[in-house]
């Protein structure tokens, strides 16, 4: 028997709480100066050599024996090769899962809009999709098929007339099923790079990739620093860190499908987070009890162990109304909300990339095909982001027409406000305007 799982047992009525909490929370790799520096050299060296550097740190960090660039591009075709080389079950997988994936966000699609006011004045917004969107796919410990489609349907749904994918193949390994996911999304090109080189490139572009206009995408420490320090040369979506789930639970749902649950997202990474709230000690005990029962039959047992052990969490709590205070601080890339009511808890809930509603909805079928995105806000960010989605490719332009009489009368308020200002070539403008 292996020993015994070393999670953390909290109380959320304990003096010590906050601070258990927020070493609990803390990303310690995201501000390490050394991972900083690593990036930034990488950077540098994208920029300065182009494509020269994103093959010899590819070669270094993936383990692949590449001579040159071309190694590393996938075209349309081989991205139909993918399609046709999968099964027939794991084809109609993806199709219903993009079918869903893209019906839920045909819903987010914004449209331009006009109102007229009486002096015929029009005023305005335009929508238009980005020129251009790169992709990241992660592909470092596990491959993400799913993570194609939740990044590729959005931008097609907007209408980005380019989209350019990074994935990388670790020891050369191609997952046919991601590029499978890439033809049927309608990825125009990939390429097998990763880490901070591959957003290096899609910033600042090189002889092969083209610079995109955003990034979008999750991934590890190297990805998540990359993107923000590119942030104005392009367009980010958030930072999408390492997974975490967050589970409120009444007591009453089977302990091994809330063990398993947790198990769900300590699997993608030793430093993905899963925390438990709820104010039935007993029940924390038979989900820990769980936990030391059904780890060993995991494949990737150390990873989850590793992850439960240093970012894990199983906290009493005196009130589901607790919970919800607590996980509003935590602020959850996934929350469930295991309870017989869920409803009744909606609206105590502030901040949460997702919510999953009582004990049928488990985030893994989110992270494949219910429809919303899987791509969610990390660490806290909640707090401010949002899911990616539609609106992450569509930009908005605000359009203006001022008929004669409508730009007479705005010209009066504008000279004013112009001449506070002490702008007088504003205030000449706008006058000029001004009907006599
Ligand atoms: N939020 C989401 O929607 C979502 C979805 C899927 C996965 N994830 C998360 O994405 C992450 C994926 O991480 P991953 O590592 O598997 O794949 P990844 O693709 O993010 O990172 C792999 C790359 O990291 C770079 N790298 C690795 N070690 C390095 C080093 N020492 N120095 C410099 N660069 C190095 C390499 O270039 C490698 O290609 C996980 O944390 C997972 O939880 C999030
Ligand atoms: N849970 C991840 C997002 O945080 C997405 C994912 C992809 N595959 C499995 N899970
Ligand atoms: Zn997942």
């Amino acid at each position: 028997m292996s020993k015994p799982l070393q999670i953390a047992r909290l109380d959320a009525n304990q003096a010590d709480f906050g601070s258990h909490l927020d070493a609990l929370l803390a990303w310690e790799s995201v501000s390490d100066k050394s991972v900083n520096e690593r990036v930034e050299e990488i950077i540098q060296a994208v920029r300065q050599r182009g494509d020269a550097a994103v093959v010899e740190y590819t070669a270094r960090f993936d383990g692949l024996s590449v001579d040159s660039m071309d190694d590393l591009i996938l075209d349309r075709a081989r991205l139909e090769l993918a399609l046709e080389r999968i099964t027939a079950d794991q084809r109609q997988a993806l199709e219903v899962a993009a079918e869903r994936v893209r019906s839920y966000h045909e819903k987010q699609r914004q449209d331009s809009w006009r109102y007229t006011e009486p002096s015929g004045t029009v005023l305005g917004q335009q929508i238009t999709p980005l020129d251009r969107a790169g992709l990241y796919v992660p592909g470092g410990k596990a491959s993400y098929p799913s993570s194609v489609l939740m990044n590729a349907v959005p931008a097609k749904v907007a209408g980005v007339p380019e989209v350019v994918m990074m994935v990388p193949t670790p020891r050369g390994e191609i997952n046919e099923l991601v590029l499978a996911a890439a033809c049927l999304a309608g990825v125009d090109r990939v390429f097998t790079v990763g880490g901070a080189q591959a957003v290096a490139a899609l910033a600042y572009g090189t002889e092969s990739v083209p610079r995109v206009d955003k990034i979008v995408g999750p991934g590890n420490i190297y990805v998540a620093t990359a993107k923000r320090a590119v942030f104005g040369q392009v367009g980010i979506d958030m930072i999408a860190g390492p997974s975490e789930i967050l589970v409120v639970c009444d007591g009453q749902t089977d302990p091994d499908w809330i063990a398993m649950d947790l198990f769900s997202q300590a699997e993608h990474d030793e430093d993905a987070q899963s925390i438990l709230l709820s104010p039935d000690a007993a029940f924390l005990d038979a989900v820990e009890a769980s936990l030391n029962r059904l780890l060993g039959e995991l494949e990737r047992s150390d990873i989850v162990r590793t992850s439960l052990e240093t970012r894990g969490a199983l906290i009493k709590v005196d009130s589901l109304e607790q919970a919800c205070e607590v996980s509003n601080r935590i602020a959850p890339e996934h929350l469930e909300l295991s309870v017989a009511d869920p409803e009744a808890l909606l609206p105590l809930i502030r901040h949460a990339g997702a919510i999953f509603m009582g004990r049928f909805t488990p985030e893994a079928l989110g992270d494949y095909c219910a429809g919303p995105n899987h791509v969610l806000p990390t660490s806290g960010t909640a707090r401010f982001s949002s899911p990616l989605g539609v609106y992450d490719f569509q930009k908005r332009s605000s359009v203006i027409f001022c008929s004669p009489d409508g730009a007479s009368d705005l010209a009066r308020t504008a000279s004013v406000l112009a001449r506070g200002e002490s702008l007088t070539a504003h205030a000449r403008s706008a006058e000029y305007r001004i009907k006599n």
